[in-house]
């Protein structure tokens, strides 16, 4: 297996930059668990080196208009598309996602996020506010060097959607990726380059915890964009504050998806797959919590049980698989640990609970049924293939469980009573809410969490608020009055 081994492991001020004496960070393939290469970790120098880069081209960069920036992100967001299958092959090795996957949900999501900013970039403007004989404007500027950090389950698309909004603005970034997956993010600091952003707009360092911390410390930095689990999330909060940095934070949950007797049936299956098993469980808005109305539970779980055990799990590079294996053998471990503890705190196993045999990171998709709220399974995010069922009676109290957990990205209600489930997600602590629908998270609809699961959000017009503020000018037209 080729295609792994980048130039080298930085890109900073357009150019690759490799520093041998930083930690070793192999490149495993999750399907096969072969070592296909090595990136190395930055050393405090380099990821400050990063941050000059930055900042040195946020002058240029921020005077350019709104419409030549945009015209750069367009371009952009053009060759990923006509790189569409390099780019989700390149992915597929770096997480194991089946390439069904990667070829419409990555690069993809990426390019649409670059043509949805690129669009809007001409348009961010301030406004003006009549004050009787004065008026006041208000000039809407970037930050400045925003810092972006990357979770392992979407690499690219997690650049794009924090790049193109940051960039598209006038600021300048530096990314680091997850460790488990640095490939992509250089892909898109080459394309960026030759769309025609100049040197040092979007610089990538590589690393892990380390680095980011040592990202998030630097001064120079105006903003932190992390998508990551809450535990990081608190801990790069807790740093930004120390500077007073703007923050967004993107980060984990255990979202309800609520199905009512009425629902229509092969659709709620359908959800219930999407958002359980789609990346092999590895979705930040997972609805790992599938609560199922009495009347329908067991026809529910007969469908569910049938479908997912038509699963074609096995070669990710095969486009007719469903499911890949998990990022690494440690999230396995994690994963299988949690099936443990289902099997032991009463959980009925209804299909799967096993890691399958052989090389790679492979799992069963699992289905717990007759699931207790008190349940580890049910509390905690798992972060893999992993669906817990459970029962209720009424709305009121499976409004009530649904929201009784620290945190809030998401939730889904499937019934054909649009008004009930307008009230249920009046109803729902949650960020983004679905109707007879789960996961699709379009560029155009803001996402993020409420709760522990995050603040601020992504995409959509939101994430302009996100990447630039407001000057305030007041003009003064009539004499100035004093007092004495
Ligand atoms: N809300 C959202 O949009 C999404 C959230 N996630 C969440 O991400 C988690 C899984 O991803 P992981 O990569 O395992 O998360 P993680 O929290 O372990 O790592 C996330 C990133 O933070 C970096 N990092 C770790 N410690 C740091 C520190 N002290 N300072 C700065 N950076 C640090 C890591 O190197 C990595 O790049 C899950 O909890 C998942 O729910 C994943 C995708 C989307």
């Amino acid at each position: 297996m080729k295609g792994m081994q980048p130039k080298a492991s930085h890109f900073i001020n357009g150019a690759y930059v490799e520093d041998e004496g930083g930690a070793e960070i192999a490149l495993t393939y999750p399907a096969t668990g072969e070592t296909l290469g090595r990136v190395y970790a930055a050393r405090p120098d380099m990821v400050a080196e990063a941050v000059r880069a930055a900042e040195a081209a946020l002058p240029g960069w921020s005077a350019m208009t709104g419409a030549e920036r945009g015209r750069i992100l367009t371009r952009a967001a053009q060759i990923i598309r006509e790189r569409n299958r390099d780019l989700s092959a390149l992915e597929t090795l770096d997480t194991g996602k089946p390439l069904s996957e990667t070829l419409v949900a990555d690069a993809a999501s990426g390019a649409d996020c670059l043509e949805y900013f690129g669009g809007m970039a001409a348009t961010i403007t301030g406004e003006t506010v009549q004050l009787g004989a004065d008026f006041a404007y208000t000039i809407r500027e970037p930050l400045g060097v925003c810092a972006g950090i990357g979770a392992w389950n979407y690499p690219i698309q997690i650049a794009c959607w924090k790049a193109a909004p940051a960039l598209a603005c006038g600021n300048t970034m530096v990314f680091k990726p997850s460790e488990e997956t640095p490939l992509t993010a250089l892909k898109l600091a080459e394309i960026l380059l030759e769309a025609g952003a100049p040197p040092g707009v979007f610089n990538v360092v590589q690393g892990a915890g380390e680095t980011g911390a040592a990202l998030v410390d630097d001064p120079r930095v105006a903003k932190v964009s992390l998508t990551g689990s809450v535990p990081t999330g608190r801990k790069v909060y807790e740093a930004a504050a120390r500077d007073l940095k703007h923050v967004t934070m993107e980060l984990g949950g255990k979202s309800p998806l609520i199905i009512f007797d009425d629902a229509e049936i092969e659709d709620a299956v359908s959800a219930a797959i999407n958002a359980n098993f789609y990346s092999t469980g590895q979705i930040c808005s997972n609805g790992t919590r599938v609560f199922v109305q009495s009347g329908l539970k067991d026809a529910f779980l007969t469908r569910l049980a049938e479908r997912t055990e038509a699963a074609v799990i096995g070669d990710p590079m095969d486009e007719a698989t469903h499911l890949g294996p998990m990022i690494s053998e440690a999230q396995r471990a994690i994963v299988l640990s949690y099936i443990a503890k289902g099997l032991d705190d009463g959980a009925r196993l209804v299909t799967g609970g096993a890691a399958i045999d052989g090389p790679g990171y492979f799992i069963q998709p699992t289905v717990f049924a007759d699931v207790t709220d008190d349940m580890a399974i049910a509390r905690e995010e798992i972060f893999g293939p992993v669906m817990s069922v459970l029962d209720f009676d009424t709305e009121d109290e499976v409004t009530r469980r649904a929201n009784d957990t620290e945190f809030g990205l998401a939730a889904g209600v499937f019934t054909r009573d649009l008004a009930r489930a307008h009230r249920m997600v009046r109803a729902l602590q949650a960020g983004t809410c679905w109707i007879n629908q789960y996961n699709l998270t379009p560029i155009e609809m803001p996402f993020g969490g409420v709760k522990a699961s995050g603040i601020g959000r992504e995409n959509a017009r939101a994430a302009i608020e996100a990447y630039s503020q407001p000057k305030s000018v007041y003009v003064g037209l009539s004499a100035v009055e004093a007092p004495f």
